[in-house]
């Protein structure tokens, strides 16, 4: 889509560099040579109209001569009776928008009115991209903006060009004074041109409203009717919460001329980040308690990175140091969330919501507040390890897949213990976006651990369909599309509003049971009737029998034997195990003898509930 602005002043130079930003091909066509970019403005989908009001006539009348393409044009002139019927006879097919916000935007925190809708595709793809940066959007007839713009721009446009005329600057100031000057004089530096004719559309309004002064002017004459009339008010506008945040930057003037101004000036600022920050914690308190209604986490870090990334781009610091200051306010936001629950602990697993480790977190902790998602078990543990977390949740084994090797590397190499083990039945789905028949499959998604628990329904219903492995199994609901289906448990379908093509599709029909560890930061303190373990011996014949022969005489069973590569030497092995025993400081002094290595990753019982709310600790 090539764009064209078609006069480069404020607005037009505020459109452009937002489409430039989102990677569009945009040029600049002005009656000012040292703004034009193009002399050809035949070639462009889409052509905004920037110019001020007085002259959209003509820059309507140019493009009708020199355009070759049918271009979407785009009106955003602030009145919109003069502006929509020009629109209208060019015979061009037109948006029509009103930006509430001037060339000093932050579009984020802006309201856009749309008056004429568009069906061209263009169209949609201009206002998508506002949305995306957060602009509020409102609909509203031409008749209906510019009535309602006669009162809020014409009105207060009047109250500051004629508190303009009376001004006097003292040398010192209320806040109220100072901020009212400040807006003046934002008024003052515009085009006085595009303010007449907001004045104009606003004469009505201003007849009636001069009329009211006069006759509050009279009123005020008298203490009675002064007091009815502020307490009548009052009762109208009685919200003044924010206003003093509002006016404490007013304070700021820019020449400060010794340091002890400029401290001041630092002072204010400061005060106002602090307010702030906040006034933010106190809107992600009201996040939290829709979070809860929804069932989400506290933690997303999905919203996080994109905010994080669009703060990156804005600044014009270093937008390292920016981002990690970003991020120390969104921990501490994210602490004043969960103290709104009670949260004292947070638990690392698998995600997104809908995995079976979700499914498993829900039923240890019964909500899925304290919950923070990672994409495999490396950064699960990381998370632990580093105290982002203070519990983690891995698979360790399942009776069809076997254990699972990537918890038991991870396991290896990061400091973190068990301290307790828990078991979910799980029963894959065969799923898909609406009903399909078997052999209109093309794909099937999953993740790999899945895919092998059902590969003797996926060899007789499904041969020739492709398997495409994803991270996780509520992953591939992301890239379904209508040719594909995935395998995910019955929650995970229901949470991505995903159709059931067949239920228990996993090889063992009975007894598909996943076993987790609940895994925390090392302490070596941990009891329990299960007691996991890594060790090495030395490579000669006999070496691990003597070990296995040690618990075979004290009479522990051995519950599982797996042998990994130990990564230093080929040919070299470290064997991991889980004991039916709370091994002693005795039975770990004759380990220690028969073993070139040991580690004890922790001793467990199987547990029921995690209690994220109330430990302390
Ligand atoms: N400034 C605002 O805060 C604001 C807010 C909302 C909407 N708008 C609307 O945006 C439009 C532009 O306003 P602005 O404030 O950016 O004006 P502006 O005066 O800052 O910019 C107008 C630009 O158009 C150029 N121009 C003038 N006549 C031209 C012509 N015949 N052909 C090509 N270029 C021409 C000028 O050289 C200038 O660069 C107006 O319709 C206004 O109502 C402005
Ligand atoms: O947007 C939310 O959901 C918030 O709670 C706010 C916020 C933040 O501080 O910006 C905090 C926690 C989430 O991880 C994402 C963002």
């Amino acid at each position: 889509m090539k764009i064209l602005i078609y006069g480069v002043g404020k607005m037009g130079s505020f459109f452009k560099d937002f489409f430039i930003q989102r990677q569009y091909f945009v040029k600049g066509f002005d009656v000012d040579p040292s703004k034009n970019e193009v002399e050809d403005i035949s070639d462009f989908d889409v052509i905004f109209v920037c110019t001020p009001m007085g002259q959209i006539k003509k820059a309507l009348e140019h493009i009708k001569k020199d355009t070759r393409k049918n271009p979407l044009l785009v009106d955003v002139a602030s009145v919109k009776g003069f502006s929509v019927p020009l629109f209208k006879e060019s015979g061009f097919d037109f948006l029509s928008v009103h930006p509430l916000f001037g060339d000093e935007a932050n579009v984020s925190l802006s309201h856009l009115i749309i008056v004429e809708e568009s069906q061209r595709e263009e169209a949609w793809q201009i206002i998508e991209e506002f949305k995306k940066e957060g602009a509020l959007i409102t609909k509203l007839s031409c008749e209906e903006h510019d009535k309602q713009m006669a009162k809020i721009q014409g009105i207060s446009h009047f109250l500051l060009l004629c508190f303009a005329s009376v001004y006097e600057d003292m040398g010192f100031s209320t806040r109220i004074y100072k901020a009212l000057a400040k807006l003046a004089a934002r008024v003052l530096k515009e085009n006085w041109e595009m303010y007449h004719l907001i004045q104009k559309n606003a004469e009505e309004h201003r007849k009636q409203f001069v009329e009211k002064i006069l006759e509050f002017n009279k009123a005020f004459e008298d203490k009675t009717m002064f007091e009815k009339i502020f307490l009548d008010l009052r009762n109208k506008l009685n919200d003044s919460a924010f206003s003093g945040l509002m006016l404490e930057l007013s304070k700021l003037n820019e020449d400060y001329s010794n340091l002890q101004e400029m401290r001041y000036a630092i002072s204010v600022i400061d005060e106002v980040i602090l307010r702030l920050i906040e006034k933010r914690v106190e809107i992600a308190k009201k996040i939290a308690i829709k979070k809860m209604e929804l069932q989400e986490t506290i933690e997303n870090t999905e919203v996080e990175e994109e905010k994080l990334a669009k703060i990156a781009r804005k600044t014009k610091l270093n937008s390292w140091e920016v981002e990690k200051i970003f991020r120390q306010i969104m921990d501490v936001t994210k602490a004043e969330e969960y103290s709104l629950f009670g949260i004292k602990k947070t638990i690392a697993l698998i995600g997104p919501k809908g995995s079976f480790s979700d499914e498993v977190a829900v039923k240890l902790v019964g909500s899925r507040l304290p919950l923070k998602y990672y994409t495999n078990v490396e950064e699960v543990m990381k998370a632990v390890e580093n105290k982002e977390a203070d519990y983690g949740i891995v698979p360790i084994e399942n009776t069809i897949g076997g254990t699972v090797i990537p918890t038991l590397d991870a396991l290896m190499l990061h400091d973190v213990e068990v301290f307790g083990e828990t078991k979910l039945e799980v029963n894959h789905c065969l799923v898909a976006k609406k009903p399909i028949d078997f052999k209109n499959i093309k794909y099937i998604y999953s993740h790999p651990q899945a895919v092998s628990q059902c590969m003797n329904f996926i060899t007789n219903y499904l041969p020739h369909a492709e398997i495409r492995y994803t991270s996780s199994t509520s992953d591939a609901a992301k890239v379904l599309d209508d040719f594909s289906a995935a395998i995910m448990s019955e929650n995970a379908a229901k949470l991505n509003k995903l159709q059931v093509l067949r239920k228990g599709i996993q090889d063992l029909q009975e007894r598909n049971i996943t076993r987790f560890y609940l895994i925390r930061k090392r302490t070596g303190n941990t009891v329990g009737k299960i007691t996991s373990l890594f060790f090495a011996v030395e490579n000669k014949p006999g070496a691990l029998k003597k070990v296995l022969d040690i618990f075979y005489a004290k009479g522990f069973n051995l519950r599982k034997l797996e042998s990994r590569p130990s990564k230093i030497l080929p040919g070299d092995y470290v064997f991991f195990t889980e004991v039916e025993a709370n091994l002693s400081d005795e039975d770990i002094k004759e380990l220690r003898q028969l073993t070139t290595f040991y580690r004890i990753v922790g001793r467990f019982d199987e547990i029921s509930k995690l209690d994220a709310f109330s430990l302390e600790g």
